[in-house]
């Protein structure tokens, strides 16, 4: 970094620290200083300026020729930086003279679809949203979404935000930060988007049952929101259906998030809404992420309705109503998951990549090239379907759940949840499943100046040499990412993160004997490889 020049209203930044933000199609940083080693790099001035370079990169995309003054909403989940970001984005669009629509504590999906919502009332569509969330990373960062009426921006727009970002900041004067703040103050309006939001979520389940005021009633569903911005979902959603909702947990919105990690994925988070259905004796239970396009679900017996179980669910779900389609998921789901869906359910498995842009945009082109496919859903719990404008949203996912019950019950079927579990029967689920991360040693000599990505390409093609000199192995005949190979009645998936100087490595097995056996091809195969850390499958075979 440069140092700073005299006049300069801000401290010098260069482009690579604004492109440093970029977390695939997100925005995130560090915006509360006091954590070791993690320095702030989302203050509010870089926050102005990213506001700022989507507001000019939006103006060029819609053509606006000042005829028609453009508007952006901007919505937060519960992170305690959460208003200062607000602000700092409201100068950054008012700034770029365009309108400011506050929305406050909102969801991430709610944002998208203010871009997507007629409703002059609410001053709706919006040209443009940014959600203010780090999803559930730790409460000192924060980051942005963003999204048009086409959907949520991909990797190559936030590049070009981050570029334009980086030259705004740079030429920010004292007199110019002083004018946006002004500026703000005059164009920022409040609206209460999340009433309309939720409103449509209501009448969406209404209309499944057949029209009926309140298809829940008579129904217990306990909602853990982890202190994220998942809380209206009870009183907004679920108690207008006739839901009862008592025994719902942190639906306060914390950005210390004291409970647990607002997650589906984490295990304590699954444990603690698994724990509040038995302790309330309720028909199910309903988990979010922080900013809610994340979710899972727990039946009355505290089966747990996420990962590979929350897919067929879905699958099974969007099946019955578009028999054949095809489902596309991610790369670590199980071959159970499969033959579930292609023999049970009569549809079609595309196992894709990890990522939940890269499983959307993928059913996108499948049906753009004659491919019907109404569900792209990961394992993580991020779940979008063509009905909903292939948005990303956890709560459209339980609502899709809801009406499955809510019509049950309107047909005469009693039993609450089991309508859900019986929807499960036959999928086949691995008696030992691991999930391994093996992380790279950037600074390691053997990656002679090159990146971790050549470096974890290497590590791939050499595993994949080796499993083709072993008849007890077979490579998966179809598969877009990493190296998959099935062997001892189970299956490994070795890959590169998305993001991270990792190559994450799953195991699914018949048992754990079986499972250490695939371990054991894959550290034989990797020990050549010394910049890689194998220490955490070093410990799980050892172990077992
Ligand atoms: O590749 P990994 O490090 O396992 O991370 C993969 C995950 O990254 C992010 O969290 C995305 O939001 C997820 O959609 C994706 O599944």
């Amino acid at each position: 970094m440069e140092a700073a020049p005299s006049t300069a209203a801000v401290p010098n930044l260069d482009k690579v620290d604004f492109l440093k933000l970029q977390n695939g199609s997100d925005i995130r940083g560090v915006a509360v200083a006091g954590v070791e080693g993690e320095p702030l790099n989302l203050t509010e001035p870089v926050s102005e300026a990213i506001a700022a370079g989507f507001a000019a990169w939006l103006l060029e995309k819609k053509k606006a020729d000042g005829s028609q003054r453009l508007s952006i909403s901007v919505g937060h989940d519960s992170r305690i930086s959460a208003k200062k970001l607000e602000d700092a984005i409201s100068r950054g669009i008012a700034g770029a003279g365009l309108d400011v629509v506050q929305y406050g504590l909102a969801s991430t999906p709610a944002m998208f679809n203010s871009t997507v919502t007629e409703d002059d009332a609410f001053l709706c569509p919006v040209d443009g949203s940014i959600m203010i969330t780090a999803s559930h990373l730790p409460y000192n960062r924060n980051g942005f979404k963003f999204f048009t009426n086409a959907g949520g921006l991909g990797k190559a727009d936030i590049k070009n935000i981050l570029e334009r970002a980086a030259d705004i900041y740079n030429k920010f004067t004292a007199e110019g930060l002083t004018s946006s703040k002004g500026k703000a103050l005059a164009s920022v309006k409040r609206v209460d988007y999340m009433n309309v939001y939720t409103s449509d979520l209501v009448k969406a389940v209404r209309k499944a049952a057949g029209n009926i005021e309140k298809p829940l009633e008579g129904f217990h569903i306990v909602v853990d929101a982890g202190n994220g911005a998942g809380g209206f979902f009870a009183a907004k959603v679920l108690e207008p259906l006739g839901a009862v909702t008592s025994g719902s947990q942190f639906l306060e919105p914390d950005g210390m998030f004291p409970n647990h990690i607002p997650n589906p994925e984490d295990k304590t988070a699954m444990k603690a809404i698994t724990q509040a259905v038995l302790d309330n004796k309720a028909d199910l239970g309903i988990i979010f992420d922080t900013d809610v396009d994340r979710s899972a679900a727990v039946d009355s017996t505290g089966l747990e309705f996420n990962r590979n179980r929350l897919i067929a669910l879905m699958s099974a779900i969007v099946l019955e109503e578009h028999p054949g389609t095809t489902i596309v998921t991610d790369s670590v789901t199980s071959d159970g998951l499969t033959t579930f869906i292609e023999k049970k359910l009569g549809g079609k498995h595309h196992r894709f990549k990890r990522g939940y842009k890269n499983v959307i945009d993928e059913a996108i082109h499948l049906n753009s090239v004659g491919e019907e496919s109404h569900l792209a859903i990961e394992t993580s719990g991020h779940g979008a379907l063509k009905e909903n404008h292939w948005l990303d949203d956890g709560a459209y996912l339980m609502v899709k759940i809801l009406n499955k019950i809510a019509s049950a019950r309107a047909s005469g079927l009693t039993g609450g949840s089991k309508v859900l579990t019986g929807l499960l029967e036959g999928l086949q689920e691995p008696a030992f499943s691991v999930e391994l991360r093996l992380k790279i040693n950037q600074s390691h000599q053997d990656l002679k100046g090159g990146s971790f990505r050549d470096y974890g390409e290497a590590v791939l093609k050499h595993l994949e040499n080796y499993i083709d000199s072993d008849p007890k192995l077979q490579k998966a005949p179809v598969n877009y990412e990493g190296v998959r190979v099935s062997g001892y009645g189970g299956w490994f998936l070795l890959r590169l993160s998305l993001h991270d100087p990792v190559l994450p490595l799953n195991i699914e097995a018949p048992s754990n004997n079986d499972a250490v056996l695939l371990g054991n091809v894959v550290r034989a195969a990797l020990k050549e490889f010394s910049a890689l850390d194998t220490s955490a499958l070093d410990k799980f075979v050892q172990a077992s």
